[in-house]
């Protein structure tokens, strides 16, 4: 283990001073775009001023054959674009595949200085984020980068689950961490074919009511995502950095996605993976505060004064707790409504009916 005192030292010489702190900036919907598809690369800086992050995918999703196209169309679409705010994201291939190495050194080498974040897949554990975080740093070092990357990882196998914390706090580059549900799926061997969302199958029921087993007894489906969800937003906060659920795959069912999503932002993620164009507003819904939410917060702040205390508002008791539990949507609403017009004047709006 590094000694705490080395912690924020450049891992090469020349490589830039890590991050102390993960900027917040928003980053509700990572859209996933497949730079060897023309069709989808050509349309990259439309879908750029709709989303908070675009990514470049070059893993699961792309066509062995296409894997060397995909990372040279992210070359060209990075270079020929300047996105402005939103941030521009790759996810590599996995560390044991013949294709990370050229991804790394490609990407860094070709557009270091347009990148923000590199996703890295199938974390096992630390050792993952060691090796990536030194050859990130060698590699900054001789392309004479500034700004040092950051780091993502996707939770999606059962030892990354087991091994979360140690994950989250690798490194001073750890961004943030998205759950992965269907590589996830496959390496716990659940018995789901779905890529996240619920199973009509996990369920729990009513206890039979005058001996009737089969007659008059509700189900509940269940959340099959919830133990991960929480334990991999405890992992990032412990470690001050971003969760973020991942894909839905059922991309028909836009109102599943809207609460699988919710579900997400409701339990600490910040945002989720848009595949298709029609997750992306689901996503900017769910992920920005409802503007009622944030006129209670505001309410709630401006009459708890130094923030000590209890008082009653509303029929509600409020002290020095909730008012912590307001300022975290207040901040989240006033950061997003910072680059957002719209938001900004939806909150006033309902902050001022609030007040009145
Ligand atoms: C488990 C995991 O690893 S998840 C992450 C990896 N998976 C991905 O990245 C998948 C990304 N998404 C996709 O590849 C596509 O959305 C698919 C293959 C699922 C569906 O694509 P299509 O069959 O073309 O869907 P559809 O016909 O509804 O598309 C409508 C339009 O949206 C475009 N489109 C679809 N997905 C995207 C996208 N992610 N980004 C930009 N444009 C897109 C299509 O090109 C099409 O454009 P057109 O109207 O100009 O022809
Ligand atoms: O990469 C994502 C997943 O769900 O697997
Ligand atoms: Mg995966």
């Amino acid at each position: 283990m590094r000694s705490p005192k080395d912690f924020f030292a450049p891992l090469a010489i020349g490589a830039p001073d890590p991050v102390r702190q993960i900027p917040a900036l928003p980053s509700r919907m990572i859209h996933f775009f497949d730079p060897s598809n023309e069709k989808m690369a050509a349309k990259a800086p439309e879908l750029a001023a709709k989303v908070d992050v675009l990514l470049g995918n070059l893993e699961d999703a792309v066509k062995a054959d296409r894997k060397e196209a995909a990372r040279a169309g992210l070359v060209r679409v990075a270079r020929d674009n300047d996105f402005g705010t939103t941030q521009l994201w790759t996810r590599v291939n996995s560390l044991d595949s013949p294709w990370v190495l050229d991804d790394l050194v490609t990407l860094v080498t070709e557009i270091g200085d347009k990148l923000d974040v590199i996703m890295v897949p199938k974390v096992e554990g630390a050792h993952d984020i060691h090796y990536v975080d030194r050859l990130l740093a060698q590699l900054e070092a001789r392309a004479g980068l500034t700004k040092p990357l950051l780091v993502h990882a996707i939770l999606e196998t059962a030892s990354g689950v087991a091994n979360v914390e140690e994950i989250a706090g690798a490194s001073p580059r750890m961004q943030g961490i998205s759950l992965g549900p269907a590589d996830l799926a496959a390496s716990r061997r659940m018995k789901t074919t779905r890529v996240g969302g619920g199973h009509p199958g996990y369920l729990v029921r009513t206890d039979p009511i005058g001996g009737e087993l089969t007659e008059g007894r509700t189900t509940y489906q269940q959340d099959l995502w919830h133990y991960t969800v929480a334990r991999m937003v405890d992992a990032c906060v412990l470690h001050g950095i971003l969760p973020y659920y991942g894909p839905f795959g059922d991309i028909r069912d836009v109102v599943a996605c809207e609460d699988q999503f919710r579900n997400a932002f409701l339990l600490g993620c910040v945002g989720a993976w848009s595949l298709h164009p029609v997750q992306i507003d689901i996503a900017r819904k769910v992920f920005s505060p409802a503007p009622g939410d944030v006129a209670w917060a505001r309410k709630v702040i401006a009459a708890m004064g130094d923030g000590t205390g209890a008082v009653l508002i509303d029929g509600k008791m409020q002290d020095d707790a909730s008012v912590k539990q307001c300022r975290v949507v207040a901040e989240l609403a006033d950061a997003l409504a910072a680059s957002d017009p719209e938001l900004a004047e939806a909150y006033d709006a309902a902050t001022k009916e609030a007040l009145a």
